[in-house]
Protein backbone atom coordinates (compact mmCIF):
# COMPACT_ATOMS: atom_id res chain seq x y z
CA UNK A 1 0.00 0.00 0.00
CA UNK A 2 1.53 3.43 -0.66
CA UNK A 3 1.90 6.31 1.90
CA UNK A 4 2.61 9.81 0.59
CA UNK A 5 4.46 12.01 2.63
CA UNK A 6 2.80 15.61 2.42
CA UNK A 7 3.49 18.37 4.09
CA UNK A 8 1.33 21.74 3.91
CA UNK A 9 2.41 25.30 3.39
CA UNK A 10 0.02 28.05 4.50
CA UNK A 11 -2.41 26.64 7.00
CA UNK A 12 -5.87 28.21 6.16
CA UNK A 13 -9.38 27.69 4.86
CA UNK A 14 -7.66 24.90 2.42
CA UNK A 15 -5.57 23.65 3.56
CA UNK A 16 -6.98 22.70 7.03
CA UNK A 17 -9.78 21.50 4.34
CA UNK A 18 -7.17 19.10 3.18
CA UNK A 19 -6.35 18.16 6.65
CA UNK A 20 -9.44 17.39 8.00
CA UNK A 21 -9.83 15.24 4.77
CA UNK A 22 -6.92 13.47 6.39
CA UNK A 23 -8.08 12.94 9.35
CA UNK A 24 -11.81 11.67 8.58
CA UNK A 25 -11.19 9.75 4.66
CA UNK A 26 -7.17 8.37 4.93
CA UNK A 27 -8.62 4.69 5.92
CA UNK A 28 -11.25 4.71 2.60
CA UNK A 29 -8.62 6.14 0.18
CA UNK A 30 -6.37 2.78 0.96
CA UNK A 31 -9.31 1.26 0.02
CA UNK A 32 -10.82 3.64 -3.59
CA UNK A 33 -7.41 5.78 -4.30
CA UNK A 34 -4.78 2.99 -3.55
CA UNK A 35 -2.97 5.55 -1.07
CA UNK A 36 -2.69 7.08 2.10
CA UNK A 37 -1.34 10.20 3.45
CA UNK A 38 0.73 11.41 6.13
CA UNK A 39 1.13 14.76 7.39
CA UNK A 40 4.58 15.15 8.03
CA UNK A 41 5.39 19.20 8.48
CA UNK A 42 3.15 22.32 8.28
CA UNK A 43 4.44 26.05 8.16
CA UNK A 44 2.11 28.77 8.31
CA UNK A 45 3.56 32.46 8.58
CA UNK A 46 1.05 33.29 11.36
CA UNK A 47 0.06 29.80 13.44
CA UNK A 48 4.39 28.94 12.84
CA UNK A 49 5.92 25.60 12.17
CA UNK A 50 5.95 21.95 13.07
CA UNK A 51 7.56 18.81 11.46
CA UNK A 52 7.02 15.15 12.74
CA UNK A 53 8.80 12.67 9.91
CA UNK A 54 6.36 10.21 11.48
CA UNK A 55 3.37 11.86 11.14
CA UNK A 56 1.28 14.60 12.79
CA UNK A 57 -2.04 13.70 14.26
CA UNK A 58 -4.35 15.41 11.47
CA UNK A 59 -7.08 15.41 13.62
CA UNK A 60 -5.60 17.52 15.94
CA UNK A 61 -3.91 19.93 13.57
CA UNK A 62 -7.91 20.62 12.30
CA UNK A 63 -8.48 21.40 16.05
CA UNK A 64 -5.93 24.02 16.21
CA UNK A 65 -6.89 27.23 17.34
CA UNK A 66 -6.28 30.14 14.26
CA UNK A 67 -3.81 31.61 16.83
CA UNK A 68 -0.93 33.76 16.62
CA UNK A 69 1.90 31.01 17.07
CA UNK A 70 -0.62 28.30 17.47
CA UNK A 71 1.73 25.72 16.64
CA UNK A 72 4.01 26.45 19.53
CA UNK A 73 1.08 24.52 21.46
CA UNK A 74 1.71 21.33 20.03
CA UNK A 75 4.41 19.01 21.10
CA UNK A 76 7.75 19.73 18.65
CA UNK A 77 6.09 23.10 17.61
CA UNK A 78 7.08 26.29 17.13
CA UNK A 79 5.92 29.85 17.00
CA UNK A 80 7.65 30.78 13.87
CA UNK A 81 7.40 29.85 10.50
CA UNK A 82 10.29 27.66 8.99
CA UNK A 83 8.69 27.11 5.62
CA UNK A 84 12.21 25.91 4.02
CA UNK A 85 12.94 23.43 6.70
CA UNK A 86 9.36 22.41 6.36
CA UNK A 87 9.85 22.09 2.99
CA UNK A 88 13.21 20.82 2.25
CA UNK A 89 13.55 18.56 5.92
CA UNK A 90 10.21 17.63 6.52
CA UNK A 91 11.33 14.08 4.54
CA UNK A 92 7.87 15.34 2.09
CA UNK A 93 7.11 13.37 -0.97
CA UNK A 94 4.72 16.13 -1.96
CA UNK A 95 4.11 19.54 -0.96
CA UNK A 96 0.54 21.30 -0.77
CA UNK A 97 0.96 25.00 -1.41
CA UNK A 98 -2.18 27.33 0.18
CA UNK A 99 -0.71 30.28 0.97
CA UNK A 100 -1.91 33.95 -0.36
CA UNK A 101 -2.11 34.34 -3.97
CA UNK A 102 -0.21 37.60 -4.58
CA UNK A 103 -1.25 38.71 -8.05
CA UNK A 104 1.67 40.96 -8.55
CA UNK A 105 4.36 38.62 -8.54
CA UNK A 106 3.18 35.99 -7.27
CA UNK A 107 5.13 35.84 -4.05
CA UNK A 108 6.11 34.14 -1.96
CA UNK A 109 4.32 31.64 -3.14
CA UNK A 110 6.56 31.06 -6.16
CA UNK A 111 9.63 30.87 -4.44
CA UNK A 112 7.89 28.13 -1.99
CA UNK A 113 7.44 26.15 -5.48
CA UNK A 114 10.95 26.45 -6.18
CA UNK A 115 12.07 24.99 -2.97
CA UNK A 116 9.83 22.00 -3.51
CA UNK A 117 10.39 21.39 -6.75
CA UNK A 118 14.11 21.99 -6.81
CA UNK A 119 14.58 19.39 -4.04
CA UNK A 120 13.01 17.13 -6.09
CA UNK A 121 9.27 17.21 -4.26
CA UNK A 122 6.08 16.95 -5.99
CA UNK A 123 3.84 20.31 -5.70
CA UNK A 124 0.32 20.72 -5.88
CA UNK A 125 -0.93 24.11 -5.26
CA UNK A 126 -4.52 26.20 -5.50
CA UNK A 127 -2.31 29.45 -5.45
CA UNK A 128 -3.03 31.15 -8.84
CA UNK A 129 0.03 33.89 -8.87
CA UNK A 130 2.96 30.74 -9.26
CA UNK A 131 1.09 29.61 -12.54
CA UNK A 132 -0.60 32.49 -13.81
CA UNK A 133 2.97 34.80 -13.47
CA UNK A 134 5.98 31.84 -13.54
CA UNK A 135 3.66 29.16 -14.96
CA UNK A 136 6.20 27.50 -17.32
CA UNK A 137 9.86 28.37 -15.27
CA UNK A 138 8.04 26.04 -12.67
CA UNK A 139 6.69 23.33 -15.23
CA UNK A 140 10.07 23.71 -16.79
CA UNK A 141 12.01 22.83 -13.07
CA UNK A 142 9.26 19.96 -12.51
CA UNK A 143 9.91 18.47 -15.73
CA UNK A 144 13.88 18.60 -15.24
CA UNK A 145 13.36 17.41 -11.65
CA UNK A 146 10.76 14.59 -12.98
CA UNK A 147 8.23 15.64 -10.49
CA UNK A 148 4.89 17.08 -10.77
CA UNK A 149 3.41 20.54 -10.26
CA UNK A 150 -0.54 20.39 -10.39
CA UNK A 151 -2.73 23.13 -9.87
CA UNK A 152 -6.20 21.87 -10.75
CA UNK A 153 -7.86 24.29 -7.64
CA UNK A 154 -6.46 27.25 -9.08
CA UNK A 155 -9.16 27.72 -11.44
CA UNK A 156 -12.66 27.12 -9.94
CA UNK A 157 -12.02 25.40 -7.17
CA UNK A 158 -13.05 21.68 -6.80
CA UNK A 159 -14.83 21.80 -10.16
CA UNK A 160 -11.96 19.94 -12.83
CA UNK A 161 -11.69 22.68 -15.33
CA UNK A 162 -7.95 22.43 -16.36
CA UNK A 163 -7.22 18.54 -16.15
CA UNK A 164 -11.03 18.06 -18.04
CA UNK A 165 -9.98 20.71 -20.75
CA UNK A 166 -6.79 19.39 -21.32
CA UNK A 167 -7.14 15.88 -21.07
CA UNK A 168 -11.64 15.14 -22.12
CA UNK A 169 -11.09 17.79 -24.56
CA UNK A 170 -7.90 17.24 -26.01
CA UNK A 171 -8.66 16.46 -30.00
CA UNK A 172 -11.61 19.03 -29.81
CA UNK A 173 -9.68 22.08 -31.12
CA UNK A 174 -10.42 24.77 -27.93
CA UNK A 175 -10.98 28.06 -29.72
CA UNK A 176 -12.02 30.04 -26.76
CA UNK A 177 -14.00 29.69 -23.01
CA UNK A 178 -15.83 32.76 -21.42
CA UNK A 179 -17.20 31.92 -18.26
CA UNK A 180 -18.26 32.90 -14.18
CA UNK A 181 -14.89 32.62 -12.77
CA UNK A 182 -15.05 33.78 -9.38
CA UNK A 183 -16.78 32.59 -6.42
CA UNK A 184 -16.96 35.85 -4.24
CA UNK A 185 -18.04 38.04 -6.47
CA UNK A 186 -20.94 36.39 -7.93
CA UNK A 187 -21.86 35.75 -4.71
CA UNK A 188 -21.93 39.03 -4.09
CA UNK A 189 -23.81 40.19 -7.12
CA UNK A 190 -26.44 37.37 -5.91
CA UNK A 191 -26.36 38.59 -2.47
CA UNK A 192 -27.33 42.36 -3.95
CA UNK A 193 -30.23 41.16 -6.64
CA UNK A 194 -31.26 39.77 -2.98
CA UNK A 195 -31.43 42.97 -1.09
CA UNK A 196 -28.33 42.74 0.33
CA UNK A 197 -25.69 46.08 1.03
CA UNK A 198 -22.19 45.37 -1.14
CA UNK A 199 -20.42 45.46 2.09
CA UNK A 200 -22.27 42.85 3.69
CA UNK A 201 -22.48 40.63 0.75
CA UNK A 202 -18.48 40.88 1.15
CA UNK A 203 -18.25 40.72 4.80
CA UNK A 204 -20.52 37.52 4.42
CA UNK A 205 -18.29 36.08 1.52
CA UNK A 206 -15.19 36.54 4.03
CA UNK A 207 -16.90 34.43 6.68
CA UNK A 208 -17.54 31.55 4.30
CA UNK A 209 -14.11 31.27 3.43
CA UNK A 210 -14.67 32.13 -0.50
CA UNK A 211 -12.65 35.99 -0.78
CA UNK A 212 -9.25 36.09 -0.81
CA UNK A 213 -6.63 37.94 1.64
CA UNK A 214 -7.63 40.85 0.00
CA UNK A 215 -11.20 40.83 -1.27
CA UNK A 216 -10.44 43.83 -3.53
CA UNK A 217 -9.01 41.15 -5.68
CA UNK A 218 -12.04 39.28 -6.14
CA UNK A 219 -14.29 42.40 -6.45
CA UNK A 220 -12.07 43.88 -8.38
CA UNK A 221 -11.35 41.51 -11.31
CA UNK A 222 -7.67 40.56 -10.98
CA UNK A 223 -8.42 36.92 -9.68
CA UNK A 224 -10.77 36.01 -12.70
CA UNK A 225 -7.70 37.62 -14.68
CA UNK A 226 -5.25 35.43 -13.55
CA UNK A 227 -7.51 32.37 -14.16
CA UNK A 228 -7.93 33.47 -17.23
CA UNK A 229 -4.17 33.56 -17.80
CA UNK A 230 -3.71 30.56 -16.52
CA UNK A 231 -6.40 28.88 -18.74
CA UNK A 232 -5.69 30.68 -22.02
CA UNK A 233 -1.96 29.41 -21.81
CA UNK A 234 -3.09 25.77 -20.52
CA UNK A 235 -5.75 25.63 -23.29
CA UNK A 236 -4.77 27.86 -26.52
CA UNK A 237 -1.00 28.37 -25.80
CA UNK A 238 -1.85 31.90 -25.27
CA UNK A 239 1.90 32.72 -23.93
CA UNK A 240 -0.37 35.63 -22.07
CA UNK A 241 0.58 37.85 -19.45
CA UNK A 242 -1.27 39.49 -17.07
CA UNK A 243 -0.83 43.14 -18.35
CA UNK A 244 -2.21 41.86 -22.05
CA UNK A 245 -5.59 41.20 -20.37
CA UNK A 246 -8.08 44.08 -20.55
CA UNK A 247 -9.74 44.06 -16.46
CA UNK A 248 -12.55 45.71 -14.58
CA UNK A 249 -14.55 44.58 -11.62
CA UNK A 250 -17.95 44.90 -10.28
CA UNK A 251 -17.36 47.20 -7.51
CA UNK A 252 -18.87 50.05 -9.11
CA UNK A 253 -22.30 48.39 -9.87
CA UNK A 254 -24.45 49.84 -7.46
CA UNK A 255 -27.86 48.76 -5.77
CA UNK A 256 -29.73 50.69 -8.52
CA UNK A 257 -27.88 49.29 -11.40
CA UNK A 258 -28.83 45.36 -10.09
CA UNK A 259 -32.63 46.78 -9.48
CA UNK A 260 -33.06 48.21 -13.46
CA UNK A 261 -31.18 45.11 -14.80
CA UNK A 262 -33.79 43.13 -13.05
CA UNK A 263 -36.54 45.21 -14.21
CA UNK A 264 -34.97 44.83 -17.80
CA UNK A 265 -34.98 41.23 -17.58
CA UNK A 266 -31.13 41.32 -17.53
CA UNK A 267 -28.47 40.52 -14.73
CA UNK A 268 -25.07 41.77 -14.12
CA UNK A 269 -22.09 39.35 -14.21
CA UNK A 270 -18.28 39.15 -13.91
CA UNK A 271 -16.82 37.17 -17.25
CA UNK A 272 -13.38 36.36 -17.90
CA UNK A 273 -12.87 35.61 -21.91
CA UNK A 274 -10.36 34.15 -23.57
CA UNK A 275 -10.87 34.18 -28.17
CA UNK A 276 -8.25 32.88 -30.48
CA UNK A 277 -8.18 35.27 -33.60
CA UNK A 278 -8.04 35.21 -36.92
CA UNK A 279 -4.53 35.67 -36.56
CA UNK A 280 -3.60 33.26 -34.14
CA UNK A 281 -3.55 35.38 -31.35
CA UNK A 282 -5.57 35.20 -28.48
CA UNK A 283 -7.83 38.03 -27.25
CA UNK A 284 -8.70 38.03 -23.73
CA UNK A 285 -10.46 40.13 -21.26
CA UNK A 286 -12.57 40.56 -17.61
CA UNK A 287 -15.18 42.82 -17.61
CA UNK A 288 -18.99 42.78 -15.67
CA UNK A 289 -21.37 42.52 -18.22
CA UNK A 290 -25.15 42.60 -18.26
CA UNK A 291 -26.99 39.42 -19.87
CA UNK A 292 -30.06 38.45 -20.94
CA UNK A 293 -32.14 36.42 -17.97
CA UNK A 294 -32.11 33.75 -21.19
CA UNK A 295 -28.13 33.54 -21.34
CA UNK A 296 -26.99 29.79 -19.96
CA UNK A 297 -24.63 32.37 -17.25
CA UNK A 298 -27.36 34.11 -16.00
CA UNK A 299 -28.66 31.39 -13.83
CA UNK A 300 -25.22 30.56 -12.30
CA UNK A 301 -25.81 32.13 -8.33
CA UNK A 302 -24.33 32.26 -5.54
CA UNK A 303 -20.43 30.66 -5.38
CA UNK A 304 -21.30 28.42 -7.89
CA UNK A 305 -19.28 29.19 -10.97
CA UNK A 306 -19.32 28.02 -14.79
CA UNK A 307 -16.98 28.09 -18.26
CA UNK A 308 -18.26 27.72 -21.43
CA UNK A 309 -14.94 26.34 -24.18
CA UNK A 310 -16.08 26.69 -27.69
CA UNK A 311 -14.27 23.69 -29.50
CA UNK A 312 -14.09 23.12 -33.68
CA UNK A 313 -15.18 19.34 -32.93
CA UNK A 314 -18.28 19.33 -30.39
CA UNK A 315 -19.09 23.41 -30.13
CA UNK A 316 -19.72 24.54 -26.62
CA UNK A 317 -19.04 22.53 -23.82
CA UNK A 318 -20.02 23.83 -20.50
CA UNK A 319 -18.63 22.74 -16.96
CA UNK A 320 -20.27 24.08 -13.87
CA UNK A 321 -19.70 23.78 -9.75
CA UNK A 322 -18.25 25.00 -6.51
CA UNK A 323 -15.90 28.02 -7.73
CA UNK A 324 -14.45 28.42 -4.09
CA UNK A 325 -14.62 27.04 -0.86
CA UNK A 326 -12.60 25.51 1.44
CA UNK A 327 -13.64 21.74 1.72
CA UNK A 328 -14.10 22.06 -1.95
CA UNK A 329 -10.60 23.09 -2.73
CA UNK A 330 -9.06 21.06 -0.79
CA UNK A 331 -10.54 18.46 -2.98
CA UNK A 332 -8.82 19.98 -5.63
CA UNK A 333 -5.13 19.35 -4.24
CA UNK A 334 -6.63 15.73 -3.49
CA UNK A 335 -7.48 15.15 -7.24
CA UNK A 336 -3.85 16.49 -7.96
CA UNK A 337 -2.39 13.89 -5.30
CA UNK A 338 -4.50 11.24 -7.44
CA UNK A 339 -3.30 12.23 -10.70
CA UNK A 340 0.09 11.96 -9.41
CA UNK A 341 -0.54 8.86 -8.23
CA UNK A 342 -1.31 7.34 -11.18
CA UNK A 343 1.25 8.46 -13.19
CA UNK A 344 3.76 6.90 -10.72
CA UNK A 345 2.10 3.52 -11.13
CA UNK A 346 2.49 3.94 -15.36
N1 LIG B 1 -10.68 29.56 -0.44
C1 LIG B 1 -11.03 29.23 -1.69
O1 LIG B 1 -12.21 29.01 -1.98
C2 LIG B 1 -10.00 29.10 -2.74
C3 LIG B 1 -8.71 29.50 -2.52
N2 LIG B 1 -7.77 29.39 -3.51
C4 LIG B 1 -6.41 29.81 -3.25
O2 LIG B 1 -5.84 28.92 -2.28
C5 LIG B 1 -4.93 29.63 -1.45
C6 LIG B 1 -5.32 29.43 0.01
O3 LIG B 1 -6.64 29.89 0.19
P1 LIG B 1 -7.28 29.95 1.66
O4 LIG B 1 -6.83 28.78 2.44
O5 LIG B 1 -8.71 30.21 1.46
O6 LIG B 1 -6.58 31.24 2.22
P2 LIG B 1 -6.38 31.67 3.73
O7 LIG B 1 -6.16 33.12 3.73
O8 LIG B 1 -7.48 31.09 4.57
O9 LIG B 1 -5.04 30.90 4.13
C7 LIG B 1 -3.79 31.27 3.67
C8 LIG B 1 -2.81 30.94 4.78
O10 LIG B 1 -1.52 31.18 4.28
C9 LIG B 1 -0.76 31.74 5.35
N3 LIG B 1 0.37 32.48 4.77
C10 LIG B 1 0.34 33.68 4.15
N4 LIG B 1 1.59 34.03 3.77
C11 LIG B 1 2.41 33.02 4.15
C12 LIG B 1 3.81 32.80 4.07
N5 LIG B 1 4.63 33.71 3.51
N6 LIG B 1 4.31 31.66 4.58
C13 LIG B 1 3.51 30.74 5.17
N7 LIG B 1 2.18 30.92 5.30
C14 LIG B 1 1.63 32.03 4.78
C15 LIG B 1 -1.72 32.64 6.10
O11 LIG B 1 -1.30 32.88 7.42
C16 LIG B 1 -3.01 31.83 6.03
O12 LIG B 1 -3.18 31.00 7.17
C17 LIG B 1 -4.96 31.08 -1.91
O13 LIG B 1 -3.89 31.29 -2.78
C18 LIG B 1 -6.29 31.20 -2.66
O14 LIG B 1 -6.24 32.16 -3.68
C19 LIG B 1 -8.06 28.83 -4.73
C20 LIG B 1 -9.32 28.38 -4.99
C21 LIG B 1 -10.41 28.55 -4.04
N1 LIG C 1 -11.45 34.07 -3.96
C1 LIG C 1 -11.63 33.13 -5.01
C2 LIG C 1 -11.28 31.76 -4.51
C3 LIG C 1 -10.96 30.87 -5.59
O1 LIG C 1 -10.07 31.07 -6.40
C4 LIG C 1 -13.08 33.14 -5.47
O2 LIG C 1 -13.90 33.73 -4.78
O3 LIG C 1 -13.35 32.59 -6.55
Amino acid sequence: MTEYKIALVGFGGVNRGLAQLVAERNARWQASLGFSLKIVGVSDIFLGSIVNRDGLDAAQLVALPAEKGAFAKLHGGTAEAFTETVIRQSGADIIAEATFTNPVDGEPATTFCRWALESGIHVVTTNKGPIALHGSELKALAQRNNVAFEYEGSVMSGTPVIRLARQALAGAEVQGFEGILNGTSNYVLTRMQEGLSFAAAVAQAQQLGYAEADPSADVDGYDVRLKVVILANELLNAKLQISDVACSGISNISAEDIATASRNGQCWKLIGAAQRQADGSVQASVAARLLPLSHPLAGISGATNAVSFTTELVGAVTVSGPGAGKIETAFALLSDIVAIHTSQQQ
